[in-house]
């Protein structure tokens, strides 16, 4: 059955991402509450609740953007709670945002090339013979990873919004992300562009495990083996997406009337 207990913990060395009691207060207002979450590596989650629930500021404590009030973060095992965003970046952690970060007057490769080089960390210093090549082929095989292939030599600003959201996502890959964080990567998608968006999501590496945030709960449930339930900063339920698509509390709250 669906429950509000952490369902789906595996508490310990194992998972890849472990929030403890994690709470955040914006003055008087708890963004979230005694948060408890466990993700195992490679386990792809969704974190669905009504606007306010404290989805972006679960992502802003795990990010580092805007760390916890109280509670205990861990990432592959290691208590990250205090370290600031690029320290979580190195170990390994991705995010990508609802509003674009993309340069709009550079081209698709050049786009993903710099987000290579930017995380390479001297790993393809181009002082060296040959590490110019391996950042290239690392920035080719990301442009064929999200579809962009036949743009690549394309501004970002000529995209189509559905093509930013996907290289977005390539920004999100580069440099062997151990786990991503995925803000309502389908907002604003034509079907065709949500089903491409399908397509990208389960395709990646079995390796890398995500959290999607996403309100289309079409593209949320296909694409995840697990999902949060949060309401008023809280875990409300947590299950599987059949159970969390069929359980009456969850219509209710967040299926039903008044839901964006
Ligand atoms: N920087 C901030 N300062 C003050 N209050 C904030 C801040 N960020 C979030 N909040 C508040 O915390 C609560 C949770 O917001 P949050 O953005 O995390 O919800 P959400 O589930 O992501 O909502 P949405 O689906 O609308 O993005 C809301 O009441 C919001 O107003």
């Amino acid at each position: 059955m669906v429950s509000a207990a952490p369902r789906f913990s595996t508490v310990g060395a194992g998972a890849a991402l472990e929030l403890r009691g994690v709470t955040r207060l914006f003055g008087a207002l708890a963004a979230l509450t005694d948060v408890t979450i466990t993700v195992r590596p490679g386990e792809r989650r969704a974190v669905l609740g009504s606007n306010g629930a404290g989805k972006t500021t679960l992502f802003n404590c795990v990010t580092g953007d805007f760390p916890p009030s109280s509670g205990t973060i861990r990432f592959f095992g290691e208590d990250i709670t205090h370290f600031p965003p690029y320290e979580r970046i190195r170990r390994g952690l991705r995010r990508t945002y609802q509003i674009s970060a993309l340069f709009p007057g550079l081209t698709v490769r050049d786009n993903v090339y710099l987000a290579c080089r930017g995380v390479s960390r001297g790993r393809f210093s181009p002082l060296r013979p040959g590490a110019n090549d391996a950042l290239m082929h690392a920035t080719e095989a990301l442009i064929q990873a999200v579809h962009l292939a036949s743009v690549r030599e394309q501004r970002v600003a000529e995209l189509a919004h559905g093509q930013q959201r996907q290289l977005e996502i390539a920004l999100a890959l580069a440099g062997a992300p151990r786990f991503i964080l995925f803000d309502e990567p389908a907002a604003g998608l034509s079907p065709t562009e949500r089903r491409e968006l399908i397509d990208i999501l389960t395709s990646l590496p079995a390796h890398i495990g995500y959290i999607i945030i996403e309100h289309d709960m079409d593209v949320a449930l296909r694409v995840v083996e697990s999902v949060t339930m949060m309401h008023n900063g809280r875990v409300f339920k947590e299950g599987l997406p059949h159970e969390i698509e069929a359980d009456p509390e969850v219509q209710e709250l967040y299926l039903g009337a008044g839901h964006e």
